[in-house]
């Protein structure tokens, strides 16, 4: 998957891409990720990137014109993106979505600052995403957040991990089972014993038991959502 992005404050990315799992999948070359400064596709002396808003009101507006040469610039060859805009107010990012955009050979995040991009740049969008219900600064954080959700799918990028989550609870939503690691007892609180009995099956069994359980009681919907689509099996249903 190759993936770029438009920013004005490119700087941002800089631990993002080259730390942990997201930086071995860069370089290891498993995913191409550019990031790329909206600046640098302006023609003015001083490389102007932003206005104020027509019809008055505060702060500045993300000029069209940069982000259209960037996206011109950045489609002449290969495969067209799959365009992401990051917004306060777009469609709620979930599991769901970033398994449907990790099967997108091409994506392209458009990160907007200030008060926003002009309302002209949406005709390059596919999407208008949003991370949650609250305002940041800018529109990076949510890129990165999509980004790692989206990338930790792609197939070696996990390694011999992605294997052993074939199944795995939380590509369908569902909360994870609780972890633990040594000591067996730590300040009175004891591991539960399935854990340390080294019966698979058993293990298997408590790990999907914990996940519906926790999910059932915190996010109902959720599982609601997963019977409404068939997505959970009979044993899961019991
Ligand atoms: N989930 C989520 C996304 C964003 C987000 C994304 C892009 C931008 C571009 C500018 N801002 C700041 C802003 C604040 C208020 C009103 C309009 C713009 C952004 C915020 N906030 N929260």
């Amino acid at each position: 998957m190759r993936i770029d992005v438009l920013t004005v404050l490119p700087g941002l990315f800089d631990c993002f891409l080259k730390e942990g799992v997201i930086g071995k999948a860069i370089s290891s070359g498993k995913v191409e990720v550019k990031v790329h400064n909206i600046r640098d596709f302006t023609t003015d002396k001083h490389r102007v990137v932003d206005d104020v808003p027509y019809g008055g009101g505060p702060g500045m507006v993300l000029k069209p014109e940069p982000i259209f040469r960037a996206y011109d610039e950045l489609t002449k060859e290969g495969e067209k993106p799959y365009v992401l805009l990051t917004e306060p107010w777009g469609e709620k990012f979930n599991q769901e979505m970033a398994v449907e955009l990790s099967k997108k050979p091409r994506l392209m995040i458009i990160c907007g600052r200030y008060e926003g991009v002009d309302e002209r740049v949406k005709s390059l969008v596919d999407r208008e995403v949003s991370i949650g219900d609250y305002v940041l600064t800018g529109g990076e954080l949510p890129a990165m957040v999509i980004m790692d959700a989206v990338l930790r799918l792609i197939p070696g990028v996990l390694g011999n991990l992605e294997s052993l989550r074939a199944d795995s609870f939380s590509d369908r939503g569902l909360l994870g089972y609780p972890n633990y690691t040594r000591p067996a007892e730590f300040r009175g609180m004891k591991v539960p014993e399935v854990l340390l009995s080294g019966h698979h099956k058993k293990i298997e069994s408590w790990r999907k038991e914990q996940s519906l359980r926790k999910t059932l009681e915190r996010r109902p919907e959720i599982i609601e959502n997963l019977k409404r689509k068939g997505l959970l099996t009979k044993e899961e249903l019991e």
